[in-house]
């Protein structure tokens, strides 16, 4: 008789919801009231954005039709533990750009230029075997099979590999990993991918920091770099898509020859205020002739964001 398909016990899960993804951090992470679900651990800052003549020209948005526009931005650490160690792992920033008549417009990105995961299926079964490791109900040895089973997430393991995490919050690039959309003069809109990269270049930890250095140095040095310098600089750097570049597979670089447009300036001028603290800075509002693509982790984004800022907000 016909035996039922046998299913893989490594594939990635067939859906994944919003309150997957809250369930699984509480999972990894307790009860941490009043902090982010994600990035729980982060310092706030603030800033100035100017554009560049070239987005003005190339782009019909009011983002790039204000001389300057003020900037909430907020540097953290991933993953939902507010004691998160410093010495490794990904870094993240959210801005929140304040437009004139009350508009906003909402960055989100990472100091990895590649998400885990070609959906959030992936994403959410890599999170699902890491706390099943925690837990002890499961061993390394599943999770590198669970990585044989969605060859999609190579690349951006390839990509971490050998590499230290930065050594501050302001000297490593930051990178959206999502397609958008913006609206041109007299063309259809054309998507893209951006990324922020520090005008004095890029420094990460050298292995014997990454040994040496106490949990906890990043808010430290922001304070110390900001005395030091009055600002941090980073070029807002916009690559285009070509017609037939994918953009819902988040897990996937376009070709590297694409044509980079800088789009302005965006400057950190002070760090340590509490005025990030009610802010939701969710990728999906965004400012008028931007829009989303149809990245599937986007609207999932979006929804957990607001869920996280519904249960923080409410000490939960
Ligand atoms: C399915 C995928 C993802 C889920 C479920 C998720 C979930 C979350 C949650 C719940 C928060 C806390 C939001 C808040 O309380 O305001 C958060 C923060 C954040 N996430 Fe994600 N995230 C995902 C993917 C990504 C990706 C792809 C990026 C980067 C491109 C990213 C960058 C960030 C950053 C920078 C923050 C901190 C924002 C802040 O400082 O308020 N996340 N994430």
């Amino acid at each position: 008789a016909d035996q039922p398909a046998q299913v893989n016990p490594y594939a990635a899960p067939q859906s994944a919801s919003a309150t997957d993804f809250i369930e699984v951090f509480a999972k990894l992470n307790g009860k941490t009231p009043g902090y982010r679900k994600g990035h729980a651990r982060g310092v706030c800052a603030a800033g100035e954005f100017v554009p560049s003549a070239a987005a003005r020209q190339r782009f019909a948005t009011p983002l790039f039709a204000v001389d300057k526009a003020p900037l909430i931005m907020r540097f953290s650490m991933g993953g939902g533990n507010p004691n998160a160690d410093e010495r490794r792992g990904a870094r993240g920033l959210g801005i929140q750009f304040q437009l004139d008549d009350n508009q906003f417009h909402h960055i989100a990105g990472l100091t990895v230029p590649l998400f885990a995961g070609k959906n959030p299926q992936q994403f959410l079964g890599l999170l699902q075997w890491s706390a099943k490791i925690q837990a002890g109900e499961a061993t390394p040895a599943d999770l590198q099979k669970y990585f044989a089973a969605n060859p999609e997430m190579q690349a951006q393991r390839e990509w971490s590999q050998g590499r230290q995490a930065s050594a501050e919050y302001t000297s490593s690039n930051y990178y959206g990993i999502h397609a958008f959309f913006a609206d041109q003069p007299n063309a259809a809109a054309q998507a893209f991918r951006w990324q922020l990269e520090p005008v004095a270049g890029e420094q990460q930890l050298t292995a014997a920091e990454v040994e040496s250095l106490p949990p906890s140095f990043l808010d430290e040095r922001l304070t110390e770099r900001l005395k030091k310098d009055g600002k941090v600089v980073f070029n807002w750097v916009w690559t285009l898509a070509e017609p037939g570049d994918a953009t819902n597979n988040p897990a996937q670089l376009w070709p590297a020859d694409r044509e980079q447009v800088t789009i302005g300036t965006i400057t950190v001028t002070s760090s340590g205020s509490d005025q990030c603290e009610p802010v939701n800075f969710d990728p999906m509002r965004v400012a008028l002739g931007i829009s989303p693509s149809d990245d599937p982790v986007l609207p999932i984004r979006s929804v957990a964001y607001a869920i996280s800022q519904g249960m923080r907000l409410n000490n939960q």
